[in-house]
């Protein structure tokens, strides 16, 4: 189809063709909503983000005169929408809340385009974007218990969260889908209610914009708005005008329950957790019966959630990089097994077969220990102990995974409280024999040129990563005296 709108579209924005019957509601700065009938209430400041349902604004609550985020979901998906009904069931007391955004109001919305189920909570930074700050201070082992708390109260009020939502025709496409799912946790931010609409506008600066111009003047004007922008950078905003903002312990709130079902549901709906976080049970019959809609469950977040970890402690994307049908492979290697009834498509996969042990595995995993001490900046006994949860999670029968309440008594928790320097090293992202560059804006955010120099060189050589890999796979290769599985 040819694009209708004059202007090309820059980076991390909507397209204008999401707007139309079915689309996106058409917003812009300064617009004023609320419930229909009522006194409109919310002005919109700033742009928050975009996700494939929906647009995120950031807002000024004229009656509670609070900061707050407004999710306007798209026409097409709002009638099936359970996200309202979700997380009205996890609110929990405004004095203690749980590590779960926390919704302050829902309503609908009618532009030309339909009915537009939206959404009022608390506004967040993604934790990707705070990591990346510099000079930030974080302390991995109460990220992760945050976390897991916010997992165990989402479990205990009977939902299942089920992951992101890139287009499903992106599941068994070749390409390797970004690393999105840590974009669900997101970070509690201080203060925010200080600034007014007028601040957030005098300290953010004027955003880029592309305005919105048809090539046809038939086209109706009301379904799209005058023009798309770019979400506010907040993690900048509150850099430079919060005091001690990257010395304060983040408090974590788990996001993005669009693709949530109650437990009492079923069948479940289809899982939307991306490639690299989805769980065997879903990836299996999807990949090997081209089964999309494999029931999941509770279980299946457990396994996205330690992927997740892994990634928050920095010890980068498990299970990145690996096209559809490498992913099984790279899962039998990680977790030191397979199933019987993945020995024909795994053999199908390959032209040689292969032997997944448990030594080998523990030689992959000591390799994810150096990595973690060495890119998560922490101590030896704190990356085993970390490692020994995530294989507590990372079990291919998800009726042997222990349950988030369960796994908030690991051994990890019990360790000394760890004082990390703050977090200026470029994480890395280990891909199962694979070590891939860490990030242009990754390395950018910190704080000394020369550091950033010698930190791209080490790792662009990345000879690290391919002393640790070459030790494993000799590791392997002894023991098995035999082709090893994981380097692809
Ligand atoms: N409460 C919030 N505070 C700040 N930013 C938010 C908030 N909720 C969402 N965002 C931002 O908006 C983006 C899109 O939100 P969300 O992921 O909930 O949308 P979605 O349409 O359900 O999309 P998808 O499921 O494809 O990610 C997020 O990646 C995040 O950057």
């Amino acid at each position: 189809m040819i694009d209708p709108f004059v202007f090309m579209v820059v980076e991390d924005m909507e397209e204008g063709k999401d707007y139309g019957p079915g689309g996106l509601f058409p917003v812009k700065l300064g617009d004023v909503l609320g419930p229909e009938g009522s006194v409109p209430r919310y002005r919109i400041s700033a742009k928050l983000g975009h996700g494939s349902y929906s647009t995120v604004w950031l807002a000024r609550d004229l009656v509670a005169r609070r900061t707050v985020a407004v999710k306007i979901v798209r026409a097409s998906e709002s009638a099936t929408s359970r996200e309202a009904a979700i997380l009205k069931r996890l609110r929990g007391p405004a004095s203690d809340p749980p590590a779960v955004i926390q919704l302050l109001d829902s309503f609908t919305l009618t532009s030309v385009n339909g009915i537009h189920h939206t959404l009022v909570t608390e506004p967040v930074i993604p934790l990707e974007c705070l990591l990346k700050l510099p000079g930030i201070q974080v302390n991995t082992r109460s990220l992760v218990r945050q976390a897991l708390e916010g997992l165990a109260f989402i479990h205990e009020r009977g939902i299942a969260h089920g992951g992101e939502s890139p287009l499903i025709s992106n599941f068994l496409s070749s390409q390797p889908l970004p690393d999105i799912y840590p974009s669900n946790i997101g970070v509690v931010i201080p203060d925010l209610d200080s600034f007014s609409e007028v601040d957030i506008w005098d300290k953010g600066g004027a955003p880029t914009i592309v305005p919105l111009v048809t090539y046809d003047a038939a086209h109706d004007a009301a379904s799209f708005p005058p023009y798309l922008t770019h979400a506010l950078d907040l993690g900048e905003l509150l850099m430079s005008d919060v005091p001690d903002f990257t010395a304060r312990e983040p408090r974590v709130r788990i996001l993005d329950l669009g693709c949530a079902y109650f437990a009492e549901e079923t069948p479940s709906p289809p899982c939307h957790a991306p490639l690299p976080f989805m769980a065997p049970e879903v990836a299996f019959p999807m990949m090997a019966y081209d089964n999309r809609d494999a029931p999941w469950d509770r279980r299946a977040d457990i396994w996205a959630m330690a992927c997740t970890i892994c990634q928050i402690a920095g010890g980068g994307i498990l299970f990145g990089r690996l096209s559809a049908p490498n992913l099984l492979d790279a899962i039998a290697a990680l977790c030191g097994g397979a199933p019987a009834d993945w020995t024909t498509y795994l053999a199908s996969i390959s032209d040689k077969p292969k032997a997944y042990t448990p030594d080998a595995a523990d030689a992959l995993w000591a390799a994810t220990v150096e990595h973690l001490q060495r890119w998560g900046q922490t101590t030896a006994e704190d990356a085993r102990a970390l490692v020994k949860l995530l294989r507590r999670m990372l079990v291919v029968d998800p009726m042997e995974r222990p349950s988030a309440s369960a796994l908030l008594q690991d051994p990890y928790f019990d360790l000394a409280p760890d004082d990390h320097a703050p977090d200026k090293n470029p994480r890395v992202s280990i891909v199962v024999g694979e070590a891939e560059p860490a990030s242009t804006s990754t390395l950018k955010a910190a704080n000394s040129t020369a550091w950033i120099e010698k930190a791209e060189e080490n790792v662009l050589s990345s000879e690290f990563m391919r002393e640790t890999i070459a030790a494993a796979k000799a590791n392997v290769l002894g023991r098995l005296g035999e082709g090893t599985h994981a380097t692809q």
